[in-house]
This record gives C-alpha cells, structure tokens and sequence, in this order.
C-alpha cells in the first residue's frame, strides 16, 4: 500500500523546522527550493488528515547569543532572532499558501495588521478545522529559543508528538557535525539526554517535555518522504521518550 494510503498514526502534530536548514543552497536567507518542499511535504500531512502545528527557528537570519558575542545587549538581540522567526514564519505561510494550503501565522510578540496575535484557543480551532497554525517569535521571551518554543507550543494545543526537523539525522552520541565516529541514537529517554548533555535541543526544552511526557522524534529535514513516513508510524531519526526498550 502506498504511504500516502496509509492511516496517520498521529493526529496531530507540533512541527519544528530549523531555521539555519532554510538557507538550503543559498549564502544566506530562505532558500525557496526548501520552503516549497517543505509545503509539499505537509500538504501530505494535511492531505491524510494530520493536524499540523509549525514552529520555526530563525537561526538562517539572527541568534540573539551570537549578537550578543559581537557586542549587542542580549535581550535586544534575542528580541532581533525571535523577529527573525516572524519572517520565516511568513515566508512558509506564503509557500503552503501558494501549494494550496491553508495557513495562518500567529506571533507571540502583537504585530497587528502582519500577523494574528497567539490565542491557544483560536490556534485548536483552526487546527480542529485542518489549517496549518505557524507559531512565530518564540515563547515570546528573551534567553529562550524555538526548541523551548516547539515544546511549549506542542503541549499547549495537545499534539501527540514532536517533530525536530534539522540538518542532521538524529541524535548521536556526540554532535555528528564536528565527530564523524558519533554514533546515532534510536531512541533515549529524556533523562538520558540531559544527563549525557547531549546538545541537539536546549536543555530548558527537554526538561519541559520530560514534565509533560511528550515525546519528540528528531529527523532529518532533508530526507524526502520522512516526515509522512514518521506520521504513519515508520523509525526515521531518534525517539526522545519516558522508557528506552532498546
Ligand atoms: N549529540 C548531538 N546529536 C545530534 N546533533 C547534535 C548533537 N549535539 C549538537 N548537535 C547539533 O545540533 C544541531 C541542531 O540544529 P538546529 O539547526 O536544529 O538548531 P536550532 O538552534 O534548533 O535551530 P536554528 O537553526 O533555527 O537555530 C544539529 O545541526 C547538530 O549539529
Ligand atoms: O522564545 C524565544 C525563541 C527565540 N529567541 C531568539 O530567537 C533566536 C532564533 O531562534 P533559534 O531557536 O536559535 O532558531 C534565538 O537565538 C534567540 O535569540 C528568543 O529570544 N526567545
């Protein structure tokens, strides 16, 4: 049977796409090749019935520590990166849209006459109503980031799982970028993560979902057809959860 066939076994999901993934093959920015893959991947998401919460990253434009590195006063450069979101967030919404699927933005941060405020009420029932809800600037908040923002977002409109979609294919045992001898986690338990310091999601993150048992699968963002195959239940990346059967 062909995936697209197949019965989610998901209903919905909180979706977190790197924001340094974006730049693709380009120098800097949005790479528009992986906004319309993107869009196609979810629109076989929305197409088997899948409710899909986005969160994306904006680490393709500013990181408020990196600023901060330079010079900047950190909370003016958090508040730079969680603006930086805001433009991803309308660049995807314009990709999903121009694919044919309804989307809307919501910022933590009012940005009356862009974007719709964030309302956790309104977010379920567009979700409810099969539209995609892109969840833009973060928690809102300087010294946090859009891994804490995925987390916290997936817990408050009740998602069954969280999706950390980056440039790597899961979580190793060292970052596999800079140790090519790492090797790669099938599943861990949040406890396992923090206490092996593990560095693919900030530690504030991890700790919020060990708190609501939510469970979060790390993929690769740039194998095609992982996304839909996670969703119907296939193993693609690491499972972060309560229990480690392996
Ligand atoms: N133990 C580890 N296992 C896997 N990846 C790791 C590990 N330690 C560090 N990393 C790094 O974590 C990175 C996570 O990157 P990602 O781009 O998703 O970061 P982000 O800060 O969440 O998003 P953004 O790009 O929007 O800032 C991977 O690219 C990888 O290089
Ligand atoms: O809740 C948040 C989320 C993000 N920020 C700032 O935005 C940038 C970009 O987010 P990434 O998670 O790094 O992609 C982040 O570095 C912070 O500076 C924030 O302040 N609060």
């Amino acid at each position: 049977m062909p995936i697209s066939d197949r019965q989610p076994k998901y209903k919905r999901i909180l979706l977190k796409l790197s924001g340094e993934a974006l730049v693709g093959t380009e120098e800097f920015g949005i790479d528009p090749k992986v906004l319309d893959r993107m869009a196609l991947e979810i629109g076989q998401l929305v197409g088997i019935g899948v409710q899909v919460g986005i969160v994306i990253g904006g680490g393709n434009l500013f990181r408020g520590a990196s600023l901060h590195e330079a010079g900047m006063d950190r909370v003016t450069g958090d508040h730079m990166g969680m603006l930086a979101t805001v433009m991803n967030a309308l660049a995807m919404r314009d990709a999903l849209e121009r694919s044919n699927i309804k989307s809307s933005v919501m910022s933590a941060i009012p940005m009356s006459g862009i974007v719709e405020h964030y309302d956790r009420r309104l977010a379920q029932r567009y979700l409810t109503n099969g539209d995609v809800i892109i969840f833009s600037a973060g928690t809102g908040n300087p010294f946090f980031t859009t891994d804490s923002a995925a987390c916290l977002r997936g817990i408050e409109i009740e998602a069954d799982l969280v999706l950390k979609a980056t440039k790597v294919d899961g979580v190793y045992t060292a970052d596999p970028v800079q140790n090519p001898d790492a090797i790669k986690y099938d599943t861990l338990t949040y406890d396992e993560i923090l206490t092996r310091k593990l560095g693919v999601m900030d530690l504030t993150a991890i700790c919020l979902v060990r708190d609501h048992l939510m469970p979060v699968r790390v993929f690769d963002m740039n194998k095609s057809g992982a996304l839909l195959n996670i969703v119907v239940g296939g193993n693609e990346g690491t499972l972060i959860c309560g229990v480690n059967n392996d």
